[in-house]
């Protein structure tokens, strides 16, 4: 659905990324890694249009981006920003119904079916209860629940999530993850998000996508993108990565540091 061909970005003089090409497929959740200031933004503000792209294409559906409006495109493209708190105290339920925005014409107001979708979307993300909450009076975690339910009732076929972890306790990350992966699993949908825990790929991604300082990037299964090698070439550090088989018969692959050999600079 959404496909990369050789793609530059970047700001005036300067290439961030250089020829990336990738495919995020329905279903499929990919995780965008790479150290701080590799280009992840960077590479988000070109997909979503922000930013011209320097060279290359981007395709949503066979049909390269350039040639969509931005009405069509918002009704494809979700993003998911990092939670803020807003200047107006909207409700909970009036920050999702803005998510239909794009599916409604100039002037006109939400209708039955409008209020539906986005009591489905909270539904879905089991925040229901906190509809006629403010927006600017709920924990950071369940400010990103909301932000997410608002992309959902955009109902769009792809969505670009930055950072949805950031800002949340161990718990939360864990359920905003699994949360993410099954929506992209039942709804069909392609999901490309950033995180800075190796681990979350690992649990939940499909994909792989890890960038690096040179401008070069890796793309491919998690097991097979994030090694021990990629690990300490990318953040300088030693880990070990685990085969961990779960009391429930599943198993994983997990990343552990080795605290005492992590390097600190005088
Ligand atoms: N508006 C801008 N103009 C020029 N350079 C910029 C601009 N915004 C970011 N950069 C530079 O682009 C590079 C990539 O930044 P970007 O914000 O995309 O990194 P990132 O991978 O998202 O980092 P982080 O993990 O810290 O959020 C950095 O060197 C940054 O200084």
């Amino acid at each position: 659905m959404l496909e990369l061909h050789e793609l530059d970005c970047g700001y005036a003089q300067r290439n961030i990324l250089e020829k990336l090409s990738f495919t995020l497929g329905e279903g499929e959740l990919l995780c965008l890694l790479g150290p701080n200031g590799v280009g992840k933004t960077t590479l988000f503000k070109t997909i979503l249009g922000l930013l011209p792209s320097r060279g290359g294409e981007i395709r949503l559906n066979g049909t390269p981006t350039r040639n969509w409006s931005r009405r069509q495109f918002a009704q494809w493209v979700g993003y998911v920003p990092q939670a803020h708190t807003p200047p107006f105290p909207f409700t909970v339920r009036e920050v999702v119904t803005m998510g239909r925005v794009a599916h409604l014409s100039t002037f006109s107001s939400p209708t039955r079916q409008d209020r539906e979708i986005a009591e489905q979307a909270l539904d879905t993300l089991g925040i229901a209860y906190l509809g006629q909450s403010s927006y600017t009076e709920i924990s950071g975690g369940e400010r990103q629940l909301v932000l997410i339910a608002r992309a959902l009732a955009q109902q769009p076929r792809i969505l670009v999530m930055d950072e949805p972890t950031s800002n949340l306790d161990y718990g939360n990350q864990l359920k905003v993850m699994a949360h993410v992966s099954r929506i992209a699993r039942e709804q069909n949908m392609g999901i490309i998000l950033t995180t800075h825990y190796p681990n979350h790929a690992l649990l939940y991604a499909s994909q792989v996508l890890a960038l690096t300082r040179d401008k070069r990037y890796h793309i491919g299964h998690p097991d097979a993108i994030i090694t021990e090698g990629y690990l300490r070439a990318t953040y300088g550090v030693e880990t070990e990565i685990h085969d961990i088989h779960h009391r429930d018969g599943n198993r994983s692959r997990l990343c552990v540091p080795v605290c005492a050999n992590v390097r600190v600079e005088a």
